[in-house]
């Protein structure tokens, strides 16, 4: 992004989603996670730069490319579909929640308008709200709202950006389970989220992002359960939990307007050497120079 600073809030990052599947995306604030969905839906302010390829299924249409027609037209809510981060910012503030979801049925399914009601109940959004202005709603009935109106068009790919903020526990889980029903008919769906719960109630492989890079892919019962995540940062951010270590990973993640040569992790990482000044690639699921040794301590010491 070019202003008078320069930000990488996304770099070199490289995954794969299939139909059927949900990846979850996790890591701490700030790290770059809503930035790629926007990327990802030509949703990013006129004075960002992107770089590389986002291919969908099918025709194999590259998202980064597509001019905005075709996204407008073709792409979001379609193909594409978005739970958006804020959703008091996406819903239209001058309109009733039925208003908006009617329409949303005509446009992305060409049934009528009566549909508002269903799409409302996907979401667990109470009908009994159907006829209010966003401004009128909780946070939490946002978020549902935003959920339902994600959800119309049936899009062979969600990106859910922090869906279940303002919700408790059991909405949580409702609501998750909702998006992990989309993908049951060979649909994909981006979990970005801040709830490593929700993301191993759900997901079947999770990728860490950590100031702008992903530093680990991997499957959800291997980084959840047995052995584990590798790189340690994902490590740190697991540990971190209350049902875990409680342990909170020391310092504090980059500027990203300011990040070092080297692994961006390095000075919050208790297993830093020399070898951290040199940026690690993504080699096989993990971007770390010493996932091998921490992993003979971690046996050692298990
Ligand atoms: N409009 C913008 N202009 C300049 N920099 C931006 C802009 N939007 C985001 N950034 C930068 O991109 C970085 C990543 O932001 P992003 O919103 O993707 O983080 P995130 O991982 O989604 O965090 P959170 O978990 O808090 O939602 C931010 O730290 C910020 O430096
Ligand atoms: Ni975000």
């Amino acid at each position: 992004m070019r202003d008078e600073a320069y930000v990488r809030a996304v770099t070199d990052v490289s995954f794969d989603l299939a139909a059927g599947e949900c990846l979850a995306l996790v890591g701490e604030s700030g790290c770059g996670k809503s930035v790629l969905a926007s990327a990802l839906l030509g949703l990013l302010p006129g004075n960002a730069s992107v770089a590389g390829s986002a291919l969908l299924g099918g025709d194999g249409l590259d998202l980064l490319a597509a001019d905005e027609r075709v996204l407008a037209r073709e792409v979001r809510g379609r193909r594409v579909a978005l739970v958006p981060q804020s959703p008091a910012a996406h819903l239209t503030p001058v309109r009733t929640v039925r208003s908006q979801l009617a329409e949303a049925v005509r446009e992305l399914t060409g049934a009528s308008g009566e549909g508002a009601a269903a799409a409302a109940e996907r979401a667990a959004f109470p009908l009994d709200h159907l006829d209010r202005y966003p401004h009128e709603l909780s946070g939490g009935l946002a978020q549902r709202a935003a959920t339902a109106l994600a959800l119309v068009g049936d899009a062979p790919l969600l990106l859910a950006d922090e869906p279940t903020t303002g919700l408790d526990r059991d909405l949580v889980e409702r609501t998750v389970d909702e998006l992990r029903r989309h993908t049951g008919d060979h649909r994909a769906l981006l979990l970005i989220t801040h709830d490593l719960a929700a993301a191993e109630r759900i997901a079947d492989r999770v990728a860490v992002m950590y100031a702008g890079r992903v530093v680990e892919v991997a499957g959800a019962a291997a980084f959840f359960g047995a052995p584990g995540p590798r790189h340690p940062y994902a490590r740190g951010l697991l540990n971190a939990l209350p049902e875990r270590e409680f342990t909170p990973i020391p310092g504090m993640p980059p500027e990203l307007g300011a990040l070092p040569d080297g692994c961006a992790f390095a000075a919050r990482c208790e297993g830093v050497s020399e070898a951290c000044g040199v940026l690690p690639e993504f080699v096989a699921g993990v971007a770390c120079h010493h996932v091998g040794h921490l992993d003979q301590a971690e046996v050692a010491r298990a």
